[in-house]
């Protein structure tokens, strides 16, 4: 039984384990601690680690977030070279040369580091705080996407229509066209129509069979379907109110899970949406949910001062005590993150502060994350980090433990195997050399490079700005457009600055990017792609609508085309002048796993901080990209990337070198430099908790039932 297997834990050894976890369990583990970083704050630790800086996140809330600051903070730009031969010679879109204003800055020829398109128009405090607990964080549109349908969608229908071939692209290069060409300037009521008609059945084609209706924001998302074991967990969840902590190695689909029970939970409770409260350890991961820290849900400041203090500070404040009074569910993502001694201090608080003897005061809880990849850090003290699963309270609030075992994100099982010795910190003769074998450069044949993940945002910072310094061509800078009912301005700040997209990107022709957002099915946060343009949104519809006219003519050089496409453009009604002060936005071709190249004009998407009670302490719109030449770990955490290059040399951390790996979804994809098995550093204490789990599998072959049974997760918990 589930209960038992979580009961039994941690430390008594005597539950079958998991094939591939337990027949390693006793293996040989680097059992002495690592050099923890030091120091409280995130900007201290900046210099040695980037993990640091995301541990120390665990430690702030509403009042005092600037976890990420370190790694966000923009480099100065190495002045860019005038060779231009980092160009990518398949881009083959109309040039946006420097004569006729398109593709330039609309104020003219300032120095291309100054260049400022007006900023968005500022939203007013309805439009930034929406009752929005209703639409899913992670696909969250702009204010303008709730504007009557008057214009096309902004991205391509990508129909499957079959492409012409064009000579001068690999023919897996697909800009898909509108059946029926409707120009942007001249449109009729019967063309609107049809438009819209044609969407609902393309929507009604991204539906599943079972005909379940998705929400507003997630349409764009085909549902996943899945597997046993995931669905187990969430039918425990939702339907059966379980309190549970699942996990898994990285890739078996703990955040795709999360964010249905997520959504799930919503739709059970949309009449009463603050009775769900979506946190995680850190504020980056919590922006990727669309939720907010735990210290920010729980209103403790920093946390260090005993219970009853810190009860007394909640009940002084109204918002965070009807929090606690109203919650129901609490979803925590990421907890490898947060300290044993904060989650037993939580536990009480909420027994207090509700007056509810229960086990988290009857909260259910909905916990995830991987405990063999980032750990919690000191807070200062002397003390060791502690795990929550060693917290006191962790058995009786955590009523089923799942290991999740279907790895999605490499299908190669020799490499899944790889990664998960690697994982438990015991590495075969074997895997060592086939790593080591690893060494050798990616066999890349476009345009897009092997992202470089490096521990310090520095390292990150360096490397960007030196690719980017190599590419000619205009700088095109994207400010934020930030928002919410926080109105000072610096808390306001601290609180984005855990958001993935940054304040301010600037951008090039042929930059490498990482798509930060869920658009579409094969437009997924972690896609990487090329800038190939900058465009307005009614040139890009002009643009894909007479694609061919812009292509058709392999010999010519950028400059000639661009000059031909706009006097093509010209008698279909584009206009220069006035019309193309048009807002551009970034056109960036993407990288398919099957090869082929997908195009989207990349307008600002939205991040909310979001509390319970649907109040939007701050959010921020800003165009979903951000470079992508190079990546800190800590960003990549939780990305799944098709090429990946890490130099092991400079890991220190426990967890480190298993998360930079395991984001790879290939071999082929992978680059590994000075491997070193002492590099990979595995806590013996996790170790131990892992070894005395056992899978839905296992519970099933005791109970010699081949289906998963709801019944397995017993009523008499609480
Ligand atoms: N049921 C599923 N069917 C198909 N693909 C899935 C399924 N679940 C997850 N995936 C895919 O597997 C990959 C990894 O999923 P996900 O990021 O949720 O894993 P994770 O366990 O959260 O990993 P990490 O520990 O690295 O954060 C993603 O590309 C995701 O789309
Ligand atoms: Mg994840």
């Amino acid at each position: 039984m589930f209960k038992k297997a979580l009961h039994d834990h941690p430390g008594s050894g005597t539950k079958p384990l998991h094939q591939t976890d337990l027949l390693r369990a006793n293996a040989t583990v680097h059992s002495k601690s690592q050099p923890q970083s030091s120091g409280v704050k995130r900007k201290i630790e900046v210099a040695e680690s980037s993990l640091g800086s995301l541990h120390n996140a665990v430690y702030f809330d509403e009042n005092d977030f600037d976890d990420d600051l370190d790694l966000d903070e923009p480099q100065p730009l190495i002045a860019p070279s005038l060779s231009g031969s980092a160009i990518p010679k398949t881009v083959t879109y109309p040039s946006l040369d420097t004569t006729s204003g398109i593709g330039q800055s609309v104020y003219g020829n300032e120095n291309p580091t100054d260049i400022n398109y007006p900023d968005l128009p500022s939203i007013s405090q309805e439009a930034a705080a929406p009752p929005s607990s209703m639409q899913l964080p992670w696909s969250s549109s702009p204010p303008s996407h709730f504007q009557p349908p008057v214009k096309k969608p902004r991205t391509l229908p990508w129909t499957k229509e079959e492409e012409e071939p064009r000579e001068d692209k690999k023919k897996s290069f697909v800009t898909p066209k509108r059946s029926r060409p409707a120009e942007p300037w001249n449109k009729s009521e019967s063309t609107i129509k049809a438009e819209q008609k044609e969407l609902r059945q393309e929507y009604k084609k991204t539906q599943k069979p079972d005909g379940n209706a998705k929400t507003k924001d997630n349409s764009k998302i085909a549902s996943v379907f899945l597997s046993d074991e995931q669905r187990a967990v969430l039918d425990a969840v939702v339907d059966r109110g379980k309190s549970m902590f699942f996990t898994g190695s990285a890739g078996t689909g703990k955040s795709v899970l999360m964010r249905e029970i997520i959504a799930k939970l919503r739709n059970k409770y949309r009449k009463e949406p603050d009775r769900i409260a979506v946190t995680a350890s850190t504020g980056l991961a919590a922006c990727n949910i669309g939720g907010v820290t735990l210290h920010s849900f729980a209103g403790i400041g920093l946390g260090k001062e005993p219970v009853p203090e810190l009860v007394k500070k909640i009940k002084k404040n109204q918002k965070a005590r009807n929090r606690w009074l109203r919650t129901k569910v609490l979803v925590v993502d990421e907890v490898s993150m947060v300290d044993g001694d904060l989650f037993d201090k939580l536990e009480e608080i909420a027994r207090k502060i509700r007056n509810n003897g229960r086990p988290f005061g009857g909260i259910q809880l909905v916990v995830t994350g991987d405990f063999f990849q980032l750990p919690p850090v000191p807070d200062g003290s002397n003390r060791e980090a502690k795990f929550a699963f060693a917290a006191a309270s962790w058995t009786t609030c955590i009523q089923h433990t799942i290991l999740l075992t279907n790895i999605f994100r490499q299908r190669d099982p020799e490499f899944a195997d790889m990664l998960n010795e690697m994982r438990l910190g015991k590495i075969s003769p074997r895997t060592i050399e086939a790593f080591r074998r690893l060494s050798r450069p990616l066999d890349v044949k476009d345009q897009i490079e092997a992202t470089e993940l490096f521990p310090t945002r520095a390292e990150v910072d360096g490397a960007n700005s030196a690719r980017m310094g190599r590419l000619s061509g205009e700088m095109m800078r994207f400010n934020a457009v930030d928002s919410g009912t926080i109105q000072d301005p610096q808390h306001r700040d601290r609180l984005l600055a855990t958001c993935m997209a940054p304040p301010m990107i600037q951008l090039k022709k042929g930059a490498q990017v990482m798509l930060i957002k869920n658009m579409e099915d094969s437009l997924v946060n972690g896609s990487i792609g090329k800038v190939v343009a900058f465009m307005s949104e009614d040139y890009f519809d002009s643009y894909k609508e007479n694609d061919k006219n812009f292509t058709d003519d392999a010999t010519a050089s950028d400059d000639e085309r661009a000059h031909r496409a706009r006097k093509k453009l010209k008698p279909m009604g584009y206009k220069e002048g006035p019309a193309s002060m048009a807002r551009k936005w970034p056109l960036v071709s993407f990288l398919q796993p099957d090869g082929s190249e997908r195009h989207l004009l990349c307008q600002p998407e939205t991040w909310k901080i979001e509390l319970p009670n649907g109040e939007v302490q701050a959010q921020r719109q800003q165009v979903p990209l951000i470079l992508a030449w190079a990546l800190s770990i800590h960003k990549a955490q939780g990305q799944t990337l098709q090429r990946v290059k890490v130099d092991l040399g400079r890991v220190f951390e426990k967890g480190q070198a298993y998360v930079a790996l395991s984001r790879a979804v290939s071999q082929e994809g992978l680059q590994v430099t000075r491997f070193e098995p002492r590099k990979v550093m595995v806590h013996p204490k996790v170790v131990e908790f892992y070894s005395n789990l056992i899978t839905i599998t296992e519970v099933n072959k005791s109970k010699s039932s081949s289906a998963l049974n709801p019944d397995d997760f017993d009523d008499d918990d609480f």
